[in-house]
């Protein structure tokens, strides 16, 4: 078993929450109750990963669930002075261990807010502490770096919407119907995209072997995936400085300091398209290597594929990144470790043993 292995095995997941979704959430609206036609805002709060999927999914939360949704790591929320009492402050962690994100938890409990944990088993210290629990589907991922993980947050956050957009009518069963295909039509396409990529690895593996770093860029709710890819590169390949910019913002200057040792990596799913293809045409012409993911831009870089248009569009993307990835780690001869000890432990901790 190798990550890629891992990473493909993503749709089993998406299949069982799809089936189980009244299920795995019945405890919060047990807990939540009468609560639920007050909630006026929803806050989600994770680390690494488990951020990064709060950025992929809030746009969607809202939308499902008609309800104001943002989402905040847990250093930036525990500064804040004002809190909603009408919020429903929805703290994700795979492990359920990491330290901010518990404490965080903790604070909203004692302030008697509604709070729910969403972790990998009812067993890990977030879930026991939580007003109430939504198990999070991993297929047992073996990997530290969680890629599976990545997508089962997202999609339990949109489930879960799903199911609050329902209850309180802001979806219409013919819209949550709708949702529920869309969802099922990513999940069916995976093991394409997974092909896909890995051909697109192998057509340009020199090209993206041979760069000092990563720059990727995503619009709408990708920009999510932008930071979850520019995470993994960075976690998993291990020579490679790498970051994620919202399409727009990483107009901002950024552009200015690229040269052809980055690559630049583009996701177009037709948001934003007057800048995205702006940015190709900028970075071909000035600058050296665009690699442009979805939309085809006829070029021997692009990885072309037709994009969803439903906010299920993550599952196609988050594959790509996970999968260059993980090629650019084994193709270099780099072990990628299952769970194991970090260099970094002994030297500062971002998660409660
Ligand atoms: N390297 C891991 C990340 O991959 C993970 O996303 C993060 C948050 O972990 P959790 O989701 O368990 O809170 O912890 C570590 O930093």
């Amino acid at each position: 078993m190798n990550l890629i292995d891992t990473i493909r095995r993503v749709p089993n997941p998406v299949r069982k929450v799809l089936e189980e979704r009244k299920a795995l959430t019945k405890d919060m609206f047990d807990y939540l109750g009468d609560r639920l036609s007050t909630i006026n805002e929803i806050i989600l709060i994770g680390s690494g990963t488990s951020h990064t999927s709060c950025q992929t999914s809030k746009e969607f939360v809202e939308t499902a669930s008609g309800i104001a949704s943002t989402a905040i790591l847990p250093n930036i929320f525990l500064a804040k002075r004002v809190f909603n009492p009408n919020g429903l402050y929805i703290f994700t962690s795979q492990s359920g261990t990491s330290t901010l994100v518990n404490i965080a938890q903790r604070k909203m409990k004692e302030l008697g807010y509604a709070t729910v944990a969403i972790t990998e088993s009812a067993e890990t210290p977030l879930a026991k502490e939580s007003g109430c629990h939504v198990l999070m589907e991993t297929d047992n991922e073996e990997f530290g770096c969680r890629t599976i993980g990545y997508c089962m947050s997202v999609f339990t956050h949109m489930i879960i919407a799903m199911e609050i957009g329902l209850k309180r009518q802001a979806l219409s069963e013919t819209e949550y119907a709708k949702y529920l295909e869309d969802a099922q039509k990513a999940a069916d396409m995976h093991h394409e995209i997974c092909d896909k990529t890995m051909e697109w690895f192998d057509r340009n593996k020199w090209k993206l072997m041979n760069k000092d770093g990563f720059v990727i860029y995503g619009a709408g709710t990708l920009y999510g995936t932008a930071l979850e890819g520019a995470l993994k590169v960075l976690e998993i390949a291990r020579r490679f400085l790498c970051v994620g910019y919202d399409m727009d913002d990483g107009m901002h200057g950024p552009t200015m300091g690229y040269t052809n040792r980055h690559a630049v990596i583009i996701f177009d799913d037709g948001h934003n398209e007057n800048i995205t293809k702006g940015l190709i045409r900028y970075v071909r012409d000035k600058v050296g290597d665009a690699f442009v993911i979805g939309n085809d831009s006829k070029h021997p870089c692009d990885l072309a594929f037709e994009p969803l248009k439903t906010p299920f569009v993550f599952l196609q993307y988050a594959p790509v990144v996970e999968i260059l990835a993980a090629r650019l780690a084994y193709d270099y001869g780099i072990n990628i470790k299952t769970i194991g000890p970090l260099p970094e432990a002994g030297y500062f901790n971002t998660h409660d043993d």
